[in-house]
């Protein structure tokens, strides 16, 4: 990470569109002087139809906590800002994560990151500019022919309805010609950026020959956003403007604005296998939430921290004080924390295991929680009947093996009901996204991410350095 001193609290303020009624809410629900805040409509973005305003705020002089919050902004500019007079004719250096799946045979599996970058990608060449598109695939330790990005061009290319030209790399003498070659609304791709280790180490040489290639930056890359990598962030030092693109903009809109300043009440969810890995997300979100739902193997070390026996399920001994010290933090903030109360139990980790339904209390040595049971899902989904704002991160249990899938996807199925009402259901990145797909409600959520890392990263509460290098826009005070 690039900074640790700030604590992003972003609002993606809209003045028109559809989601104008929850931002405008939002915008009064924050508790701030006029004096600390400044926020500034940013520029009208045809292919979302909404205007924004990305406002960041730092952890400096900021107030945290539910009702108080007290914050210093830098709004970032945003590519919705450039209008066709600023982009007609200009290289613009368009850093997206393309990072999709390929089988065996180099087909793309699931090419949502792309679809994803189209709108940023569109309204660039729609505005006349040319774009010099680049991303990572997977993490190549130099060269590698498996991690080339020339699978990606026909699928760009089908989404785009224009012909994507590729470079066969991401600098020198070739790519210069390309680019000088590179028609007003054409777009080059250059080969997979993390074939240079100085990439990774964030090269201030490499960023150097990377932003020589353009006139303007645009970071979409939300998926690696958590990265200070030379594409993400040395370039936007010799590039300017560096600007947010709409997918970046509209991750921030709902992982840090719809949940710093949630409509209430507001939920969160939180499972997955360990609670090491999600110490920092449970323990920001209570200072938001007012119903935190625990489900998956974390919830065997709450058990135990609480004198229950778990058999041989999954628990981190060395997690049990900061579990009990969990508990009791929801305590005090008045956030009513659920632990199921029955769980799934198996005698081996295993689709073809003896499996029963035992309550919390009730787990018998030799064996293992592997999903929660019915009666919690009754209880979680009456708690999420009273909601406003949900956001879920991991699984409630091994949703991979049929059997114990009942409440992973009970709670997908619940929050799509819930969206279809108007809840505001935030789906964070990782196996909640899989999760959702596989029950096939994900076209019905109000925002999935397209990060893990980088989601997590946000949702502890840490800035992005691919989001913190980009240009502030000129602040005005509200
Ligand atoms: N009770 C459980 N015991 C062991 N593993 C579990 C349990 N519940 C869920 N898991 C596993 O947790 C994994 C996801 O955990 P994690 O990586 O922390 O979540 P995410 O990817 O959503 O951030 C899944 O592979 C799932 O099988
Ligand atoms: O797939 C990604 O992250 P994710 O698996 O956390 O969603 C991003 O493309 C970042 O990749 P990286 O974790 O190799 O830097």
């Amino acid at each position: 990470m690039a900074s640790t001193a700030l604590t992003p609290a972003i609002s993606v303020l809209k003045s028109t569109g559809g989601v104008a009624t929850r931002a405008r809410a939002t915008a009064s629900l924050l508790p701030i002087s006029s004096k600390s805040i400044s926020v500034r409509p940013l520029g009208f973005s045809a292919v979302l139809g909404s205007r924004f305003s990305l406002h960041v705020a730092s952890k400096v002089g900021s107030v945290r906590g539910k009702g108080s919050r007290g914050v210093i902004s830098m709004a970032k500019k945003s590519v919705g800002d450039l209008t066709s007079a600023d982009l007609k004719g200009k290289k613009v250096f368009v850093r997206a994560d393309l990072n999709v799946p390929l089988d065996d045979n180099q087909n793309i599996t699931d090419d949502t990151r792309i679809r994803a970058a189209i709108p940023t990608i569109k309204y660039l060449i729609d505005n006349g500019a040319k774009v010099i598109l680049s991303t990572h695939l997977g993490r190549p330790k130099g060269v590698t022919p498996k991690f080339s990005l020339a699978p990606l061009v026909p699928r760009l290319s089908v989404l785009l309805g224009i012909e994507v030209t590729k470079a066969d790399d991401c600098i020198g003498p070739q790519v210069e010609s390309l680019v000088a070659s590179l028609p007003e609304g054409g777009v080059l791709l250059l080969e997979n950026v993390r074939f240079y280790k100085e990439e990774e180490k964030n090269d201030p040489e490499f960023a150097k020959k990377l932003a020589s290639l353009a006139d303007l930056y645009v970071n979409d890359a939300f998926g690696t956003a958590h990265r200070a990598h030379a594409s993400t962030e040395g370039v936007t030092k010799f590039l300017k403007p560096s600007v947010a693109g709409f997918l970046l903009q509209k991750e921030l809109d709902y992982l840090v604005g719809a949940v710093s300043n949630p409509k209430r009440p507001f939920a969160a969810i939180v499972g997955g296998s360990k609670v090491s890995s999600k110490i920092g997300v449970i323990e920001s979100l209570l200072e938001k939430c007012d119903i935190l739902l625990l489900g998956g193997g974390m919830i065997f070390t709450f058990y135990k921290a609480q004198g229950l026996s778990v058999g041989s399920s999954l628990v981190e001994e060395d997690k049990l004080e900061l579990a009990t010290e969990l508990l009791a933090k929801a305590k005090a903030k008045g956030v009513s924390l659920l632990l199921p109360t029955d769980v799934v139990v198996a005698d081996k980790f295993a689709p073809d295991a003896n499996s029963k339904i035992v309550p919390a209390s009730g787990i018998e040595d030799g064996w293992m929680g592997l999903d929660i049971g019915p009666d919690s899902i009754k209880t979680f989904n009456e708690a999420l009947d009273t909601t406003q704002t949900v956001i879920w991160n991991g699984p409630m249990g091994v949703f991979e093996i049929e059997k114990f899938a009942a409440g992973t996807e009970a709670v997908a199925n619940k929050l799509a009901e819930l969206s279809e009402k108007g809840v505001t259901t935030i789906i964070g990145g990782g196996d909640s996204v899989a999760a959702v797909e596989k029950v096939g409600v994900a076209g019905v959520m109000s925002h999935i991410s397209t990060g893990g890392g980088a989601s997590l990263e946000l949702l502890e509460g840490k800035v992005l350095p691919g989001v913190i290098a980009l240009d502030e826009a000129i602040p005005v005070t509200v």
